[in-house]
C-alpha cells in the first residue's frame, strides 16, 4: 500500500471529511432556511440561490468520489445526444443495484453542470436525513410514500411545480422503486410471471405508475428520457464507506436519449413501453457482463475543479476554528470540558455513520420484500 493510500485509509482523515460535510451542511441548511422570505418576493431568485447552496453540499460527496477515491466514470453514448446533455430538461431512468449509484448519477450531473438543480423521485424517509434530506426540501425534490393512493395527488402536484423551474434539471427516476436484492428480485419475478411479462435477470420489475405520472406532468417541460444503465468493472460492489476510505472504482454508464414524443400518453401503453425498456436494459447488462463494455462510443466528460474547490473552501473555513478550539481545550486542562467534547464528537460520528447507513442495501427497506397475492393473467 502506498503512502497516499495509507493516508486515505486513516480514520482521522474520514473524521475530518465527515466533520467538514456535517458542519458545512448544517450551515447551508440554515442559509436555505433564511431564503424562505425570499420565496414570497421572488420565487425564481430563491430557487436559483438554493441550487447554488445545494451544490455546495452535494458536490462535496461528488468530490469525495472523483478526487478522494479517484473513481473513474465512463460514459457510453452517441455524440449527437451528448451535445444536448446539460442543455435541456430530462427524465433519467436508472437501474438501482448499487449503494453509490446515486453518487455516480450526481457525478455526471456535476460534469454536465446540472448538479445543483438535479431532482429525484425519492422515498419520504430520506427527507428526514439531516443535511441531504433537509437540503432537498428547498430544491423541490419530489417525495413519495410508495403508496400509490397517497402519492398520486402529491407527486403530480410536486411535478407540476417544476414546470417553471428556472434552470435546466435532470429528474431521476428509479423505476424499480427499491434496491436490488435476490429476495426482492425473486418476488418481483413472480409478479412478472403473473402479468405474463418476460423475466428480467439483472433488474427488478419496474413500477410503472411513477414513470407514467412523471411523463404526464413533465410533458412540455422536459425534452427527453435518458435511459441510463450503470455497472461497475470487475464485479465490484462499491460502497460509500469504500469511497471514504479512498477505494478507487470504475463506473460505466450507458445512456440513450429518447425524445419524449416517443413515449405513449395512455397509461397502459406507457406501462408496456417501460416494461419493454427494462427488457432492453436487461439485455445491455447481460452484454456488459459478457463483454465488459456497453455498445456505442465512449464520450466521457472530464471532471471539473469546482467540486474540489468548494470542498477546499469549506475545509479551510471550518478546520481553522476546529484546530483553535482543540488547542484551547487541551490547554484548559479541564477534564470535564475534554470529556464533554469527546462525547459530542462521538455523538456526531454515530450520527454520520447512521447517515451513511441510509445508503447501505443491507439496511434497506422491506419494500418489495413481501410476497403479494398474485392474480393470474
Ligand atoms: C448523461 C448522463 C445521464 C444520466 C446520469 C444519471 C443520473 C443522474 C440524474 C439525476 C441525479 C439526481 C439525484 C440523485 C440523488 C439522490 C437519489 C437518491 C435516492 C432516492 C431514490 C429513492 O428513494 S427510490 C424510491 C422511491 N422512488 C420510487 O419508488 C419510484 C418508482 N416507484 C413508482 O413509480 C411507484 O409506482 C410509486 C412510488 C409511484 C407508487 O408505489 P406503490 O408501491 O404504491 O404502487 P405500485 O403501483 O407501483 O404498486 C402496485 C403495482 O405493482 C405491482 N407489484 C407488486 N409487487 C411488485 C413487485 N415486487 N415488483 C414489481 N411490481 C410489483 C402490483 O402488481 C401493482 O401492479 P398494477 O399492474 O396493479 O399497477
Ligand atoms: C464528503 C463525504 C461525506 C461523507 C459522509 C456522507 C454522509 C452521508 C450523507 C447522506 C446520505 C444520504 C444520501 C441519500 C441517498 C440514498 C440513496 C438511496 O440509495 O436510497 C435508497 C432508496 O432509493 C431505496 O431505498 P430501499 O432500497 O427501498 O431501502
Amino acid at each position: 500500500m502506498g503512502l497516499v493510500q495509507l493516508l486515505k485509509s486513516q480514520f482521522l482523515c474520514h473524521l475530518i471529511i465527515c466533520y467538514v460535510f456535517l458542519v458545512s451542511g448544517l450551515i447551508i441548511n440554515l442559509l436555505q432556511l433564511c431564503t424562505l422570505p425570499l420565496w414570497l418576493v421572488s420565487k425564481q431568485a430563491a430557487r436559483r440561490i438554493n441550487t447554488k447552496l445545494g451544490y455546495c453540499i452535494s458536490s462535496q460527496m461528488v468530490a469525495a468520489l472523483e478526487w478522494w477515491s479517484g473513481t473513474e466514470c465512463t460514459l457510453y453514448t452517441d455524440p449527437k445526444s451528448y451535445r444536448l446533455y446539460g442543455n435541456e430538461n430530462a427524465i433519467v431512468v436508472l437501474n438501482h443495484s448499487f449503494e453509490i449509484d446515486f453518487l455516480c448519477g450526481w457525478t455526471f450531473c456535476e460534469r454536465f453542470g446540472v448538479l445543483g438543480s438535479s431532482k429525484v423521485l425519492a422515498k419520504k424517509e430520506l427527507s428526514y436525513v439531516p443535511v441531504i434530506g433537509w437540503m432537498w426540501y428547498f430544491l423541490e425534490i419530489v417525495f413519495c410514500k410508495r403508496k400509490w393512493e397517497e402519492d398520486r395527488k402529491t407527486v403530480a402536484q410536486s411535478l407540476q411545480n417544476l414546470q417553471d423551474y428556472p434552470e435546466n434539471f435532470w429528474f431521476l427516476l428509479y423505476c424499480e422503486g427499491t434496491r436490488f436484492t435476490p429476495k426482492k428480485h425473486q418476488i418481483s419475478m413472480q409478479v412478472a410471471e403473473s402479468k405474463g411479462l418476460p423475466k428480467l435477470k439483472h433488474h427488478l420489475l419496474p413500477r410503472t405508475k411513477g414513470f407514467w405520472v412523471t411523463v404526464q406532468n413533465l410533458r412540455g417541460t422536459v425534452a427527453a428520457v435518458y435511459d441510463s444503465t450503470l455497472n461497475f468493472r470487475n464485479n465490484e460492489t462499491p460502497t460509500l464507506l469504500g469511497v471514504l476510505s479512498g477505494k478507487k472504482y470504475h463506473a460505466d454508464l450507458y445512456v440513450r436519449r429518447i425524445p419524449l414524443e416517443q413515449i405513449p400518453e395512455h397509461e397502459v401503453e406507457c406501462a408496456a413501453w417501460l416494461h419493454k425498456l427494462y427488457q432492453e436494459k436487461d439485455g445491455f447488462q447481460e452484454h456488459y457482463n459478457q463483454t465488459g463494455r456497453y455498445p456505442g462510443p465512449i464520450m466521457t466528460p472530464p471532471r471539473r475543479p469546482w467540486d474540489l474547490l468548494n470542498w477546499l473552501f469549506w475545509a479551510c473555513l471550518l478546520l481553522y476554528p476546529l484546530c483553535l478550539l482543540l488547542a484551547r481545550l487541551i490547554s484548559s486542562g479541564s477534564m470535564l470540558t475534554i470529556l464533554a467534547s469527546v462525547a459530542l464528537c462521538s455523538a456526531a460520528s454515530v450520527g454520520v455513520r447512521w447517515m451513511i447507513g441510509q445508503t447501505e442495501i443491507d439496511r434497506g427497506s422491506g419494500y418489495g420484500n413481501k410476497e403479494v397475492p398474485l392474480k393470474s393473467n
